[in-house]
């Protein structure tokens, strides 16, 4: 496993870590403990996956079983769009930590940059009469973060940072910061580098999580499904011939190169499997070393805004929030 540096606590994040999105609480307190055993030291959830007990749980059990401590762990969890006021910070921090049966978190992130009203009694967003989430138009990202900085201060959260942030939103931050952002999560895989956010993180000390690093295969289901996009709009990473030609040369799996391209960049990669053996094979990507021609055709698959998948539009409506991130992609609707 490699690790990478925080910048203002020196704690050592791990370069890989168990995405747990659309991971059921079901199968996921399985799913968590055979992770740790395996080796796995960084989870991923957040409110919104609706499975923080369950890690809680599979954590708490393998710490009491004696297999390792909470200090050899890295739990990253968000708050919410629905609690993306300084007003509701504790609240839910303090939820989702009764939820994961922790005293602490080493990563709280704040989920997106644009906020919904929400419904306290069932803690869902609140909907309006045409069925859309009710939009808080007065999210305020400097009162959010000096709420989370206190959170950081009393020891209920080790560092702090953002996701699905744009450049201008983080610099605004920043400019207002005492303790600056650690990590920045974003979606990046071969198809949407992020090019120019990674040149601006850099500047800023900023780590960069990739989220969706396999091209996020089980979202094409869930979107599909559920928000009727079209399945054409999705990338299958693991079949592109740039890909599997190297996995062939390596004796790797698409998978495996696709995660290594990304952790050779100094990004920290959060891929989701629920599958003992794909569990295995997420891990196995450090033994090799792509050159830096081959390295170079993967840079060269970028798709730039057009390699997106994450664009929120499914939460209808998203775009009019005035901290909608997304520039390029508002301008398409146009
Ligand atoms: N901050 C944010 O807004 C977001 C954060 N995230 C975080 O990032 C994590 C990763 O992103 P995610 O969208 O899950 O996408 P990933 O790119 O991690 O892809 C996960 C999907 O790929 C399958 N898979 C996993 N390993 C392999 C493999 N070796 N070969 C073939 N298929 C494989 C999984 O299925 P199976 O389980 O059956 O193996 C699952 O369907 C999330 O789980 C979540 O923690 C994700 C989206 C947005
Ligand atoms: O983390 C995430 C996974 O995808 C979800 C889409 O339903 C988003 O809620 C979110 O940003």
């Amino acid at each position: 496993m490699k690790f990478v540096k925080l910048s203002q606590t020196n704690d050592a994040m791990p370069t890989l870590g168990l995405g747990t999105w659309q991971a059921e609480p079901s199968v996921v307190k399985s799913t968590v403990y055979a992770a740790l055993e395996l080796g796995y030291r960084h989870i991923d959830t957040a409110f919104n996956y609706n499975n923080e007990e369950a890690i809680g749980s599979a954590i708490t059990k393998w710490i009491d079983d004696g297999r390792g401590t909470r200090s050899e762990l890295f739990i990253t969890t968000k708050l919410p769009h629905i609690a993306n006021r300084a007003s509701d910070v504790e609240k839910f921090l303090n939820l989702q930590l009764k939820r994961l049966q922790m005293t602490y978190v080493d990563l709280y992130l704040i989920h997106v940059p644009f906020g919904f009203h929400c419904d306290p009694e069932t803690l869902t967003p609140k909907v309006n009469e045409e069925g859309n989430y009710e939009l808080d138009m007065d999210t305020d990202h400097v009162a959010t973060w000096k709420k989370l900085e206190e959170c950081q201060k009393s020891g209920l959260i080790r560092n702090i940072g953002l996701s699905n942030f744009n450049e201008e939103q983080i610099e605004k931050i920043v400019k207002h910061a005492t303790f600056k952002p650690q990590v920045l999560q974003v979606e990046l895989h071969a198809y949407f580098q992020q090019i120019e956010l990674r040149k601006f993180c850099e500047k800023h000390n900023i780590i960069l999580t990739a989220y969706a690093p396999l091209g996020s295969p089980g979202a094409k289901n869930h979107f599909v499904t559920k928000y009727k996009y079209s399945p054409s709009t999705f990338p299958d990473l693991l079949s592109l011939p740039d890909v599997t030609t190297l996995a062939k040369k390596y004796g790797k799996t698409p998978a495996q190169i696709l995660l290594h391209f990304l952790v050779r960049q100094n990004i920290v990669v959060i891929p989701k499997s629920t599958n003992l053996e794909r569990l295995k094979e997420n891990m196995d990507f450090y033994d090799f070393e792509l050159t830096t021609d081959e390295m170079d055709t993967l840079i060269r698959l970028d798709k730039g805004e057009n390699g997106r998948i994450f664009n929120f539009l499914f939460w209808k409506g998203v775009e009019f929030h005035p901290e909608y991130p997304f520039e390029s992609v508002k301008q398409k609707l146009l």
